[in-house]
This record gives structure tokens, sequence and C-alpha cells, in this order.
């Protein structure tokens, strides 16, 4: 389990995170939402130690993630951030690959690892492309095949790896946003963990197994998303006129707008 408890993040006397706590579940998609500025990819850089929290802390498989070394925990968790410059000429194959960098794979192996991948993220037979030719919705998925690859090199198992993806699906049409989410979930029924910040609160609804809902950085909701039937919060919280309806084959809430 990612444990995330009590996490007070400051940057010039404002409090990014306040008292923050979660927990990111093997087998379970757990979605983090919230306004602009409410803190979402600061949680993620402090969930994949890339930022150390002021006070709290964080642990991965019960220990704390400051302790890992950084070769095992490439090997532990893969994450996605909002930007990703790639200064050098590659192809296709070749940003992928770099997910493989804390594996020794033999190029067969790497090559079909490769592939299939690519295949899941709906990228198949695009690996001598060049990366920089790519749209930005070819190249978000590129990316996203660059962190499974990172966890899937490891054919013992999937169980007990996560996946921090900062809005993964931000670029994509709706055909692709609903097979990466499909993937997502399949992916946690595995046993994977997955901590993804999207900004859609209804396919936030439709696919999260649990919600976790950020304003100026304090959690101020986390639950199923049934636990949004009856609520009022994502209203209050984003400060948005909407209606809230049932799914018409689920039942889960969904908003939609007010004119
Ligand atoms: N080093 C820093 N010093 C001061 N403020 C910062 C610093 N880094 C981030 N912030 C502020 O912290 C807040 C949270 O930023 P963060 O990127 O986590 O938001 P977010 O929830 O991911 O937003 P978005 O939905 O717009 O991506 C923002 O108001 C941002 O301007």
């Amino acid at each position: 389990m990612l444990n995330v408890c009590e996490v007070t993040l400051i940057r010039s006397g404002k409090h990014l995170l306040d008292k923050v706590s979660l927990n990111i579940k093997p087998g379970e998609l757990t979605i983090i939402l919230g306004p602009n500025g409410a803190g979402k990819s600061t949680l993620l850089k402090c969930c994949s130690g890339a930022l150390q929290p002021n006070s709290g802390h964080i642990e991965l498989d019960q220990k704390p993630l400051a302790d890992w070394s950084l070769a095992d925990l490439a090997k532990k968790r893969a994450v996605l951030t909002q930007q990703i410059h790639m200064p050098f000429a590659l192809t296709v194959s070749e940003v992928v690959s770099l997910g493989l960098a804390p594996w020794k794979l033999r190029e067969a192996e790497a090559m079909k690892l490769i592939s299939d991948t690519l295949d899941d993220v709906g990228m198949g037979n695009t690996q001598e492309r060049h990366y920089a030719s790519l749209s930005g919705g070819e190249q978000q998925r590129i990316q996203l095949a660059r962190v499974l690859v990172q966890l899937f090199a490891d054919k013992a198992s999937k169980e007990g790896k996560y996946l921090l993806l900062d809005e993964p699906i931000s670029a994509l049409d709706l055909h692709q946003q609903q097979r990466v989410l499909r993937l997502l979930k399949k992916l946690a029924e595995q046993g994977l963990g997955v901590f993804c910040i999207l900004h859609d609160i209804n396919l936030a609804s439709l696919y999260g197994d649990n919600l976790v809902l950020l304003e100026q950085g304090k959690v101020v909701f986390n639950g199923k998303p049934e636990a949004l039937e009856q609520s009022e919060r994502i209203e209050t919280t984003y400060r948005a006129d909407l209606i809230r309806l049932p799914h018409p084959e689920l039942g889960l809430p969904q908003w939609q707008f007010r004119q």
C-alpha cells in the first residue's frame, strides 16, 4: 500500500498540502480530483518522492519513501507527469524503451513488450515513427506506454506495483479516453495500485474505485463515487452550477452544466 499520512507541504509560506492523508491500495483505481491549483500535482510529486513534505510521512509497503533506493523505486512504481520534454529526436520505440531502463531485458523480449504495450494504448505499428511527428494525443499515449512497460517488464507480477498518472487523458478523444480508462481499470483488477489525476468528474465517477477530492490543499472527500449521490460536495468544491443525475445504466452520480 502507498500510505500518505498527514502530509503538509509549504512553499513561499503557502500550505500547498495541508495534513493530507490517503491510501493507494493495490487492486484499486484511485482518482484524484479538484479545481485548478488544489494541490493534485503537488500530491503526486510527494507520492513519487520528487518533493519532500515539511511534515507527515509517506510509506510504500510500510517502508518510508525516503528509504527506498531510486533503483528499487523505479521497479516498484512508474510516474507520468503532465509536461514531458523530449529534447532529442527519438523514435516511438526509443521513447517507450526509456521505461525499460531499470530492467535488463533481452532485445527480442523488449521489442515484444514495447509492441504489445503500444497495442494496449492503441498505437500499434508506430515503433519507427518519429515521436516529434505525432499529434499531442498520440504523444500522450506513447508516454503512457513508456510508464506501463516500466511496470510490465517484471513478468513475475503486476501485483503490488503502482502507477502515478497526472492527467493521462487530457489530450485524448472520446474513444481513446475510454480505452485508457478501461485499461487502467483492468490493470487495477490485476493488482496494480493506480493513482490518477483527472479533471472529468463524470469519468472519475464511472471508473474510479475511490475518489479523493482536494480543495486548497485539503482532502474534502475520500470515498466511493456512490457516496457523492446525495452530496453537494462536487458542486461546492468546484463552485460550478451543475445538475446531478444518476448514470442511466449504472446509477452512479453524473453531473451536467446548467447553461
Ligand atoms: N514552488 C511553489 N511556490 C509557491 N506556490 C507553488 C509552488 N509550486 C506550486 N505552487 C502553487 O501550488 C498550488 C497547487 O499546484 P498544483 O500544480 O499541485 O495544482 P493542481 O491541483 O495540480 O492544479 P491544475 O488542475 O491546474 O493542474 C498552485 O496554486 C500553484 O501555483
